[in-house]
């Protein structure tokens, strides 16, 4: 496993929001962090950066303890993508990508080559030169994924990345991380396209991983029913496709 959460509890004031959550995340695949508002999703993928405090347990990086592990180092591994985009001094597109470039070693390919090609790589190469605070919300968050690939590391966690973009920006964004090859740890709250894209699902419930495995294992009718308070389930298309439905007039008693 490249990245593994072991036994991770965290705690704000006295109320403790993760309770001893185990998660891997498997080279080379997306792993996606599913639950409902609340459930601590966000808090767990912060605990990697320190920017939620661990009270218990390890995080693990390519064999190396990540609380041993210097925030340069770090980036020099993990790239990440978060749920704020917000910025509210005058930086131009270029200046929030270049971002990524402080972990770099020295290489032949200058700076402005690497900026280049992620705004490429990511079809924003319209942006260019503009100043991030006039971007829209989708606009903004495609540069910032951009940051995470000028960054050229092999792992990048997401939280929620498909928020605030069009379904065609969704679609892309996530064909584009599977086709990277890169080992990706995503948060999503949309079932169908985790259900969709990624290889292996965890199922948060207040604090605890209720289930992983496959989207088949996970998003079963009961899980879904319990957790989320709605029907839905797996079903095979005719293509033999998976692929998640929901039962838009059933309501489910809790
Ligand atoms: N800095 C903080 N101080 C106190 N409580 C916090 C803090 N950050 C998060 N929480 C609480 O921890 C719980 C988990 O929050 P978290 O953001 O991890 O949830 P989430 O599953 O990512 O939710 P969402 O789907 O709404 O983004 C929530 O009850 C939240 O209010």
């Amino acid at each position: 496993m490249v990245l593994d959460f072991e036994n991770i509890h965290v705690q704000y004031g006295r109320k403790e929001i993760l309770h001893g959550v185990d998660l891997s995340v498997e080279k080379g695949k997306i792993t996606g962090i599913v639950g409902p508002n609340g459930c601590g999703k966000s808090t767990l993928v912060k605990t990697v950066f320190g920017i939620a405090p661990m009270k218990e347990g390890k995080i693990i990086l390519e064999g190396q303890d990540t609380g041993k592990m210097t925030r340069k180092e770090l980036s020099e591994k993990l790239g990440y993508v978060g749920q704020e985009t917000a910025c509210v001094f005058d930086f131009t597109v270029e200046d929030i990508i270049g971002m990524a470039l402080y972990n770099r070693k020295k290489e032949k390919t200058s700076s402005k080559d690497i900026i280049r090609h992620a705004m490429e790589e990511l079809k924003i190469t319209d942006f260019s030169g503009r100043n991030i605070q006039t971007l829209s919300g989708g606009e903004r968050k495609m540069v910032f994924l951009a940051r995470a690939v000028a960054q050229g590391v092999d792992t990048i966690i997401l939280d929620e990345p498909t928020n605030h973009l069009d379904i065609c920006h969704q679609l892309f964004l996530l064909n584009y991380l599977k086709q990277s090859g890169k080992t990706i740890l995503i948060v999503i709250h949309d079932l169908r396209l985790a259900s969709y894209y990624c290889d292996t699902l965890y199922l948060m419930e207040e604090g605890r991983v209720l289930s992983h495995g496959t989207p088949q294992k996970v998003l079963t009718r009961d899980h879904v029913e319990k957790v989320f308070g709605i029907s839905g389930y797996m079903v095979e298309r005719e293509d033999g496709e998976a692929d998640f439905a929901i039962d838009f007039e059933k309501r489910i008693e809790n």
